[in-house]
């Protein structure tokens, strides 16, 4: 599960005929693709090269994002490789494989709560060689969105309050954990920080956020592709 409840769908083309394939066949393609569109992403936004370099990458790239026709993913469609919620998200601007955009965070469960590690690179930076702090922000909020999963109440950040410490270092291992401090009704309480592999004692950025579990009329208006809604 993750907290890609956004409009990425609206413009991720997919294979003409996914259901022809394998889960575990399209999810290992769409990494791949995902694996050298970060390295371009990267290489992007660290380049130094001439105008005249940036011009016919430009139109080699239009030429590429051709060539991913066929059906389109509709704004609220699940993806038929992913597991919502609680499970993979492939195109998740966190966790997922075949995002651009993730760092990809993995996340993996931890004592009484999960972690997640990445490294953030030149694309999530905000001030110079550090994080954005909106990159924080969206680490910890998806990492607390997996810890109410991990608790067994998948649910829905309505509130995020984050205190920005030190700043978050690009190009380091990151370690970022959460856990569930309290449930009431459908409201659930969760902590999470971010600190470096290394150092796991010196807290940088510390978030507490209040999620609650959709009603159920609630979850088949958000999630009408979502079975059992
Ligand atoms: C289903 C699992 C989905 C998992 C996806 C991964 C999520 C990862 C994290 C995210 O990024 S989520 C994306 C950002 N969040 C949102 O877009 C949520 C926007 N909010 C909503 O759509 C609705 O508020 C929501 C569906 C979450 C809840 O609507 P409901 O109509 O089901 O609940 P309601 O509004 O009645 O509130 C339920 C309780 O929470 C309380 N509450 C609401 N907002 C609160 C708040 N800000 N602080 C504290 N409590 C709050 C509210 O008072 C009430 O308490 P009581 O039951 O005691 O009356």
């Amino acid at each position: 599960m993750n907290s890609s409840l956004n409009d990425h769908a609206t413009t991720s083309a997919v294979p003409e005929q996914p259901a022809h394939h394998e889960p575990e066949h399209e999810r290992a393609a769409i990494a791949a693709l995902g694996h050298e569109l970060r390295a371009l992403v990267d290489a992007t936004v660290r380049t130094a090269a001439s105008p005249d370099t940036l011009h016919r990458v430009t139109d080699g790239v239009r030429s590429l994002t051709r060539q991913l026709t066929g059906r389109r993913r509709a704004r609220a469609e699940i993806p038929s490789v992913d597991e919502f919620p609680g499970g993979v998200r492939m195109y998740s601007p966190v966790t997922g494989a075949g995002s651009p955009l993730a760092p990809p965070m993995r996340v993996t469960p931890a004592d009484g709560g999960v972690a997640g590690t990445c490294v953030l690179g030149k694309a999530h930076e905000g001030p110079p060689g550090y994080g954005h702090g909106g990159m924080s922000a969206m680490l910890l909020d998806e990492l607390m969105g997996w810890a109410c999963v991990a608790a067994g109440t998948p649910a829905m950040t309505v509130s995020l309050q984050l205190r920005y410490h030190r700043p978050v270092p690009l190009d380091t291992p990151l370690r970022a954990f959460a856990q569930v401090t309290g449930v009431e009704d459908r409201r659930v309480s969760v902590g999470g920080v971010i600190t470096t592999e290394e150092d796991h004692a010196t807290v940088l950025v510390a978030a507490d956020g209040v999620f609650v579990s959709p009603d159920p009329d609630r979850a088949r208006a958000l999630f009408p592709s979502l079975p059992g809604t």
